[in-house]
């Protein structure tokens, strides 16, 4: 059978995201005072599509077509060997690359290159490889910061600390808290993020991302050099995200293990190609999948068997 993303395939997708999208949205209604900041998408569009993207650098192509549709409320992995362009495609979406040809669409809002100063207003948040907190900060001064593109008075009124700037800034730590408990981090809230051990802090990123309530989460190697009950840990509160905020996710990660029982699908990428796109099931026996990983399985995978 083959995985490759049909026209009939990302119908089913949709299908299946409209029930979970209406459940989502249940449960967000229902959830928290933040409730407002959930934006309940029409079911029909997905959240996150993709057409034909692709990109090169000098000769290296490093996307070549890629097609995608990521209906709202999934969690969508982007797996796949070394320099296969999972991190090109991250960063097409959050647009820090442009892509040389194709379009990435943002619930309803099309871009030939997505601008990366609008991204949390079109409901966007993503994560690093590499950890980007404050590390001189508590960790609750780093989780407000997710908040900082909504802050509308400016510089002078925070300083002068007008009506308006106070009632920000409790607006903001009131959400930073609740992201904060969300998360399992009160303990450690007034810690600050220098101290804390890798793990937590992935947590602490996690939060911070989270605390605007983004429509669609970007997290790139979420459980990356956490051990293996951290990964259990963190998977949970992301499946918690999702089913309380509603929160598409897409992430690239290469513990297939992990990303085996956490996706709702997964996309598998190979030198800029989609190679596949499934269940885990699906693709677990894909042949094509399988080959592509023969030979360069990430150390310490052993027991994700495809
Ligand atoms: N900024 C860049 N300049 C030049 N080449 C790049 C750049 N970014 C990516 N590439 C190349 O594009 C290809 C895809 O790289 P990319 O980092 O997207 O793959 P990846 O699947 O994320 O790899 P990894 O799992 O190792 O992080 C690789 O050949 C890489 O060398």
């Amino acid at each position: 059978m083959s995985l490759v993303a049909t026209a009939g395939g990302d119908a089913l997708i949709v299908a299946r995201a409209r029930e979970r999208a209406t459940e989502a949205s249940r449960v967000a209604r229902e959830t928290s005072r933040a409730t407002d900041a959930v934006r309940v998408a029409d079911a029909g569009v997905p959240v996150l599509t993709l057409q034909g993207i692709s990109l090169s650098f000098g000769g290296v192509t490093a996307l070549d077509g890629i097609d995608l549709a990521v209906a709202k409320g999934e969690i969508r992995a982007i797996i796949g060997p070394n320099g296969a362009g999972k991190s090109s495609l991250l960063n097409v979406v959050s647009g820090l690359y442009r892509p040389d040809r194709g379009v990435v669409q943002l619930g309803s809002e099309r871009f030939r290159h997505v601008p990366t100063a609008r991204l949390a207003a079109v409901g966007v948040a993503r994560t690093f490889q590499n950890l980007a907190l404050f590390k001189g900060l508590p960790v609750l001064d780093n989780v407000v910061m997710g908040l900082v593109h909504r802050r509308r008075a400016g510089f002078v009124r925070q300083i002068l600390s007008t009506p308006q700037a106070r009632r920000e800034e409790a607006e903001a730590r009131a959400a930073a808290e609740e992201a904060i408990t969300f998360l399992h981090l009160d303990a450690v809230k007034h810690q600050l993020a220098g101290g804390l051990p890798y793990g937590i802090l992935k947590r602490v990123e996690l939060a911070r991302a989270l605390v605007a309530r983004p429509q669609l989460l970007l997290l790139d190697e979420p459980l990356a050099g956490v051990t293996l009950a951290e990964k259990r840990e963190l998977a949970a509160h992301l499946r918690n995200a999702r089913d309380a905020y509603g929160t598409t996710i897409v992430l690239i990660e290469h513990d297939i293990g992990v990303v085996m029982g956490l996706s709702d699908r997964i996309a598998v990428l190979d030198y800029g190609r989609k190679i596949a796109d499934g269940t885990p099931d699906e693709v677990r026996s894909c042949q094509a999948v399988i080959d592509a990983y023969l030979g360069v399985a990430h150390e310490g995978e052993t027991e994700l068997v495809i």
